[in-house]
């Protein structure tokens, strides 16, 4: 990289930090971090400068820190997963409370983990910002390592990140060379991590089915990223016009936040939320007691027929992309006898853009997600051309309207009307 490179990486940080830190005067806020508390409500111009200044410190720092020292870090970056997971596992960041630091003696004493690996644990996670040394021996929290444990959500949603995938995430080789081009989705790497003498696993689906704990921690996963900008619910909300519609079928909603965000924004909607059983009876006990008249459950799997023939929309967000081509075309081939003309499929999924034609922190989020995708559910992310050829190929009668993407979302919305 030429010198000019380096002058313009700083000149885009500093430009971009100007754009942010008038996004803080202007909506009063004391401090960046308020200001990132809701990321997605930030402006468009905020949420672009945000990213660019994401992407052009990330360059940056790869420019100075050269390729052998990149490289050694790069290596170590799987310990400060693996310190995070051992110190959220003996609950020693669920042990700190989150105004105040408690001391290195009481830690031990609660947790049981010996003071010195619990210090150099500490020191190591506080040198990327997860919990800090206050002073001697006293250990507090940062924003990261509170957001890990103020509240229940993030932190189961942050245990089965640490505990189902990571494993996943060292197994990709072993899975590639069970199934090097990676078209079975039963033989992706969480089934090589996950399998036993005793039980073959295909995927985490599948694990899950023997581990219901689990399964609540990666619903809560899905419900914790939509707390970040890129995946907010918020942008189902805005992404489309939701004024004339009177019900949704939210298909795979999880724990239903997206027809909560969609009814709390739009009263007059009525969102009937499918899953499986066991997460429709987790949900039915966890949904407020506001959305009850506006949120119907249903025990559905999108491998049966639709049994909803009445509704005006039928959303998939973030469903299709956790399966293979082949089991796409099931799961839009059991909604086709609900479909009536004027009937509205919406498909909301990373559409990858094409190579160089996004910010690098775009390309790095949408090729993590792929991987993710590849790894635990032998799925895929697609582009806007691979999910009309794939709709169009079983339901002729879908014709493709538009496809957008919200300022600041990762997903697209895909729309297609029954014609
Ligand atoms: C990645 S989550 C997406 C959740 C939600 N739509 C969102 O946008 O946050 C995929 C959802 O599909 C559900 N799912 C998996 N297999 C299913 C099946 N056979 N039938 C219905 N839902 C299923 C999962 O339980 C999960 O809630």
């Amino acid at each position: 990289m030429t010198r000019r490179a380096l002058e313009q990486l700083i000149d885009t940080i500093a430009v971009n930090g100007e754009v942010l830190k008038q996004q803080v005067r202007r909506e009063d806020h004391d401090s960046l971090e308020n200001c990132l508390a809701d990321p997605c409500r930030m402006n468009g111009d905020a949420s672009k400068a945000r990213l660019a200044v994401i992407d052009a410190s990330k360059r940056l720092v790869r420019l100075v820190t050269g390729p052998y020292d990149l490289f050694y870090d790069m290596m170590s970056e799987v310990f400060q997963v693996g310190a995070i997971r051992a110190l959220m596992n003996f609950g020693i960041p669920q042990l700190i409370p989150l105004h105040e630091p408690l001391a290195a003696i009481v830690l031990e004493l609660l947790s049981g983990l010996g003071r010195d690996p619990l210090r150099r644990l500490i020191r190591y996670t506080a040198s990327y910002g997860f919990l800090q040394e206050v002073e001697p021996e006293m250990f507090g929290h940062t924003p990261l390592s509170a957001l890990c444990v103020h509240d229940s959500v993030a932190t189961r949603s942050c245990m089965w990140n640490l505990n189902v995938t990571f494993p996943v995430a060292s197994k990709i080789y072993e899975g590639l060379k069970v199934d090097p081009s990676a078209s079975d989705n039963t033989r992706c790497a969480a089934s090589v991590a996950y399998a036993s003498p005793e039980k073959q696993i295909t995927n985490i689906w599948d694990y899950h089915r023997s581990y219901p704990k689990l399964e609540l921690g990666f619903h809560d996963y899905i419900n914790a990223t939509t707390r970040s900008a890129y995946y907010s619910a918020l942008h189902a909300v805005r992404g489309f016009d939701w004024s004339s519609v009177q019900t949704v079928v939210d298909i795979g909603g999880s724990s239903g936040h997206v027809s909560m965000a969609l009814t709390e924004a739009h009263p007059h909607l009525h969102c009937i939320f499918e899953d499986l059983p066991d997460v429709i009876s987790e949900s039915r006990q966890t949904l407020p007691p506001a959305y009850a008249d506006k949120i119907e459950y249903l025990t559905h799997s999108f491998f049966e027929p639709q049994p909803v023939a009445s509704a005006d929309y039928f959303l998939l967000r973030f469903v299709l992309h956790n399966w293979s081509d082949e089991d796409v075309c099931r799961i839009i081939a059991n909604l086709s006898p609900a479909l009536r003309p004027g009937m509205w499929v919406l498909i909301a999924d990373i559409a990858v853009p094409e190579i160089g034609s996004s910010s690098g922190q775009v390309e790095a989020i949408v090729r993590c997600m792929d991987c993710r995708m590849l790894a635990l559910f032998g799925g895929r992310e697609r582009t806007k051309n691979d999910i009309v050829a794939l709709v169009q190929g079983v339901d002729t009668r879908l014709a493709w309207k538009s496809c957008t993407q919200p300022e600041g979302s990762m997903a697209s919305f895909l729309a297609f009307q029954c014609v």
